[in-house]
C-alpha cells in the first residue's frame, strides 16, 4: 500500500469515530460557523504575489520540519509579510497538525485560511467551517468524480472556496466542474514524493481559464515562481521553504519582498 492509501484508511477510521463523538449539530453551533468567509480565489486574482504560505510541522517525506514555532506567531508573520492566504495542516498522525492549529490561526489573522486535510466526508467540511477555514482542499487522487461533486457543492453551500488538487491529466479531466474555484497542481507525487515543477507546466494548458491556477509544493525560489507565471499560475503554495527555517515569518518577508522587487 502506498502512503496516500494508508493515510486514507486511517482517515476513514478517524472520521467515523469523530462523527460518533461530536454530532454535526455541535459543529453548526460553533460561534465561527455563521461568520462571513473570505475568498482565496478572489484574493489571488487581485494579488501581485499570489503566495499561499503553509504551516506544516512534519510530513511523511520529512520527519521534522519545525516543531518549535507557534502557529499564531507564524500566522501573524505570514499575514504581515503580505501572503495572500495561509494553509494550515490539520492532519495529526502524518503531519503533526490539528484543528486547534486552524482555530489559533483564525484567532490571529483576517486573511483566507485553507484547511489542509484529506477530505473524504462532508463532516470534515462542517469541521473546517466551525474551526475558521475559508477554503477546503479536495485531492482528486483519492476521490471519484461523484465524490468531488458532492463535497465541492456542499462546501459552496457553506460559502467556502474549493481548491481541487491534481497531479496528472487523468485526475484533471475527471474533476473539472463548476463547483470548483481553484485548480491546484501538486508538483509532488503523493505516492512517491518525487517533486518537479515541470508537472505544473505540462498540465497548465489543460486547465480552463475560469479556474484560478495554483502551483503547489517544491517551490523554493523566486525564480521558480517567475518561471511558472507565464503558464498562467496566480497562486503558489509554499510550505517547507518557509517552515524549515527558524523563523518562517521572516523567511516569508524576505521571499515576498524579493518577488515584489523582481522585474
Ligand atoms: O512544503 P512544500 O513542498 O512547499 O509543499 C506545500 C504543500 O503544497 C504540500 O504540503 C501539500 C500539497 N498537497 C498536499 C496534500 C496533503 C498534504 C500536504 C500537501
Amino acid at each position: 500500500m502506498n502512503i496516500l492509501d494508508k493515510i486514507i484508511v486511517d482517515k476513514r477510521i478517524e472520521v467515523t469515530l469523530k462523527k460518533e463523538l461530536i454530532p454535526t449539530k455541535q459543529l453548526e453551533n460553533s460561534v465561527l460557523f455563521d461568520r462571513p468567509t473570505t475568498s482565496l480565489a478572489t484574493a489571488l486574482r487581485n494579488s501581485d504575489t499570489g503566495i499561499i504560505a503553509e504551516h506544516k510541522r512534519r510530513s511523511p517525506s520529512k520527519a521534522v520540519i519545525n516543531q518549535k514555532v507557534s502557529v499564531q506567531d507564524v500566522a501573524l508573520d505570514y499575514e504581515s509579510a503580505g501572503a495572500c492566504g495561509m494553509s494550515v495542516l490539520t492532519d495529526g498522525k502524518y503531519f503533526g497538525g490539528s484543528l486547534d492549529d486552524l482555530l489559533l490561526a483564525r484567532a490571529s489573522v483576517q486573511m483566507p485560511l485553507l484547511r489542509k486535510e484529506f477530505i473524504i466526508d462532508t463532516y470534515q467540511i462542517l469541521e473546517a467551517k466551525a474551526y475558521g477555514a475559508d477554503v477546503i482542499l479536495l485531492i482528486a487522487a483519492v476521490l471519484t468524480r461523484d465524490e468531488i461533486k458532492v463535497l465541492s457543492e456542499f462546501a459552496k453551500s457553506l460559502s467556502l472556496d474549493v481548491l481541487l488538487e491534481v497531479h496528472n491529466l487523468e485526475e484533471l479531466e475527471k474533476s473539472i466542474m463548476p463547483s470548483l474555484d481553484m485548480l491546484g497542481v501538486n508538483n509532488r507525487n503523493l505516492k512517491t514524493f518525487e517533486v518537479s515543477t515541470a508537472v505544473s507546466k505540462s498540465l497548465s494548458k489543460h486547465i480552463p481559464d475560469d479556474f484560478v491556477k495554483v502551483s503547489e509544493s517544491g517551490i523554493s525560489s523566486v525564480e521558480a515562481i517567475k518561471d511558472l507565471q507565464p503558464y498562467g499560475y496566480q497562486g503558489f503554495l509554499i510550505g517547507e521553504n518557509f517552515m524549515k527555517t527558524e523563523n518562517p515569518g521572516a523567511s516569508a518577508v524576505t521571499f515576498i519582498n524579493e518577488l515584489k522587487n523582481e522585474p
